[in-house]
């Protein structure tokens, strides 16, 4: 058990059979002496040995069947973490908390999530690190370095000491030269001795340099896998600024994107860490992979879940703070089916990227407008607006409702009349993209009533609630989505009050109070914060006229240019 790594590799039972069998096979196929030698010192090299002794490690854990009885135990950690938080002041609590705080454990529990999720490829080239003195070779590169960086990253190679080339960023300096491959040790670069330095104090080096780069490389024998190539364009669901992310090898070396961009992934080498760029642009940066990103979230979101439930645990000692009227009329508002922002809505959805494609305009199916945004903040007057500029050619969707016809109510005009039960049947087939229930009756929006509308070659022009967006954002469907957005309090205050707007609730009009307008402008921001990512275009509603011929050419655009919508749409 003690022996050298060396002597234990020679040991090996497999490669020594192997060895013991070349006088035989040597016979039989070798043409020359040197080929027999050859295959003795190939069979004798250490990579074959390491290679052999994985093989038979891995049949003996293949035979094992072993399973992994969880595939999230970051997840899990992370809770436990945030449950035991509560329980301080226990021994074992605080116990369990300290470990699992270390770095070491939480790598750990991502590398098993890792191996149960099969994410992992068989990389066994660090068992076999050191490369043989004779056969690592030098090469000299030569490049000539303007104000842009070099375009790679370096890591500490913690068995020799040097520091290679981690990462080659797509349509850089170094990548266009090719001649620079990941895995190449810096030997020297300009005459400065890279070995046994720390990577930080180099990449500041290389940051600085001007003009002509002299770089000595020590490449590997053994080959490096070459940048996989791939043309995933995504839609970033996030903002990131690599400057704000201690985890980045290089925050130089990282691109900042905000929430909507479309980036086109130029690798995804690197499990953690991709490579990205923007349309039209030569030079990739580094950016968190799904994978890194999807658990970042479920760590936030696990915080966020122990941060609410403080709250609302603190507000349940400190109850009746707002009087039984006020209570009184904000559940009526409610029970509409506006406005309701509901945080269980979604849940299990992580946001990190979504895979998109270029959707060309179609005659036959033309993409319906859906109006998002806060209550009051106009959606109705624009979408009426935008009607009459051209009639015929748009058109709305007649709602459904189990309650009474009115007089002065036509079946098919204001609402389809059916009664409860037949409401609630299509209800339970899933048939309504929204529905609610007001003073006894249910109302709502019916996913056929959309299709007719799409399938009679108009413009379907919708003013949902924000949840809808999940049933409407669909292939079948194929919604446009633009977000109504109200302008700050002063100015909605304003034009509101210039123009004589009226709250309409129920059939009875009222003037706006400041409260209506901060309420706008406080879900306006929440909408966005929650669903921007899924608006195609904002308009924001401050000037009338000005907001309504912007939604008429957006209309227009929307129809007549290509868009990205989700891959599986396309
Ligand atoms: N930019 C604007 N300037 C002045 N008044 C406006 C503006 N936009 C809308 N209004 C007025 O504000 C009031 C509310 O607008 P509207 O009914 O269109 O809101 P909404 O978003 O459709 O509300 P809901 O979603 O609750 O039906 C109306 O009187 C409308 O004329």
């Amino acid at each position: 058990m003690n022996l050298p790594l060396k002597s234990r590799l020679l040991n090996d039972p497999d490669t020594q059979e192997l060895i013991q069998c070349l006088p035989q096979i040597q016979t039989q196929l070798c043409q020359s002496q040197q080929d027999a030698v050859f295959l003795r010192k190939f069979f004798r090299g250490r990579d074959i040995q390491v290679i052999m002794k994985l093989y038979r490690r891995l049949c003996l854990v293949t035979a094992q069947r072993l399973r992994p009885v969880t595939k999230s135990s970051v997840a899990l950690a992370a809770n436990t973490y945030c449950v035991l938080r509560h329980y301080k002041e226990q021994t074992e609590a605080e116990e369990l908390l300290n470990l699992l705080s270390k770095p070491h454990m939480q790598a750990l529990l991502y590398s098993h999530d890792n191996i149960a999720l099969k994410e992992y490829e068989p990389d066994i080239s660090s068992l076999a690190r050191t490369p043989d003195k004779e056969e690592e070779t030098i090469k000299l590169v030569q490049l000539v370095k303007s104000n842009e960086p070099l375009g790679i990253t370096l890591q500490l190679n913690d068995v020799t000491g040097g520091i290679e080339i981690a990462r080659i960023l797509h349509g850089g300096a170094a990548h266009r030269s090719g001649l620079i491959n990941v895995g190449d040790e810096v030997k020297e670069i300009n005459g400065i001795t890279f070995h046994g330095k720390d990577p930080k104090d180099m990449t500041q080096i290389l940051s600085e340099l001007q003009g002509a780069v002299s770089m000595k490389l020590g490449t590997r024998t053994r080959l490096t896998k070459d940048q996989r190539s791939s043309s995933t364009k995504v839609r970033a669901l996030f903002d990131y600024n690599p400057f704000d992310d201690r985890m980045i090898p290089c925050p130089h070396a990282g691109l900042s994107f905000q929430k909507g961009d479309i980036l086109y992934i130029v690798s995804q080498e690197d499990p953690l860490w991709w490579q990205a760029k923007r349309a039209g642009e030569t030079r990739a940066g580094l950016i968190p992979a799904r994978l890194l990103q999807e658990r970042r979230e479920i760590l936030k979101n696990a915080e966020n879940v122990e941060e609410e439930s403080n709250r609302r645990g603190a507000r349940s000692i400190s109850p009746c703070r707002i009087s039984p009227k006020s209570v009184r009329s904000r559940r009526v508002r409610k029970m509409m089916y506006h406005a309701v922002l509901n945080s269980d809505f979604d849940l299990g959805e992580i946001p990190t990227y979504e895979d998109v494609e270029l959707l060309p305009p179609n005659s036959i199916h033309k993409r319906p407008l859906v109006l998002i945004g806060a209550p009051k903040v106009g959606r109705n007057e624009l979408k009426r607006r935008l009607m009459v500029s051209n009639p015929g050619h748009f058109e709305d969707v007649v709602p459904f409702t189990s309650r009474q016809k009115k007089a002065t109510e036509l079946d098919g005009v204001e609402y389809h009349f059916i009664t409860r039960d037949e409401m609630e049947s299509a209800l339970v087939a899933h048939r309504f993209i929204e529905h609610g229930e007001f003073k006894g009756n249910l109302y709502g929006t019916r996913k056929d009533s959309i299709l007719s509308v799409i399938n009679s070659g108009k413009v379907c022009v919708l003013t949902p609630n924000s949840q809808a967006l999940r049933f409407l954002r669909t292939a079948e469907i194929k919604p446009y989505v633009i977000y109504i957005k109200s302008p700050p309090f002063q100015q909605i205050q304003r034009t509101r009050q210039r123009h004589n707007a009226v709250f309409v609730f129920e059939g009875n009009a009222r003037p706006f109070t400041s409260s209506d307008f901060d309420d706008i402008v406080q879900t306006s921001m929440k909408l966005e914060q929650k669903y921007g990512h899924l608006f195609d275009s904002v308009i924001i509603n401050e000037n009338l006229t000005k907001a309504a011929s912007e939604l008429i050419t957006i209309a227009k655009l929307a129809e007549t240019k290509s868009h990205w919508v989700p891959v599986s749409w396309v």
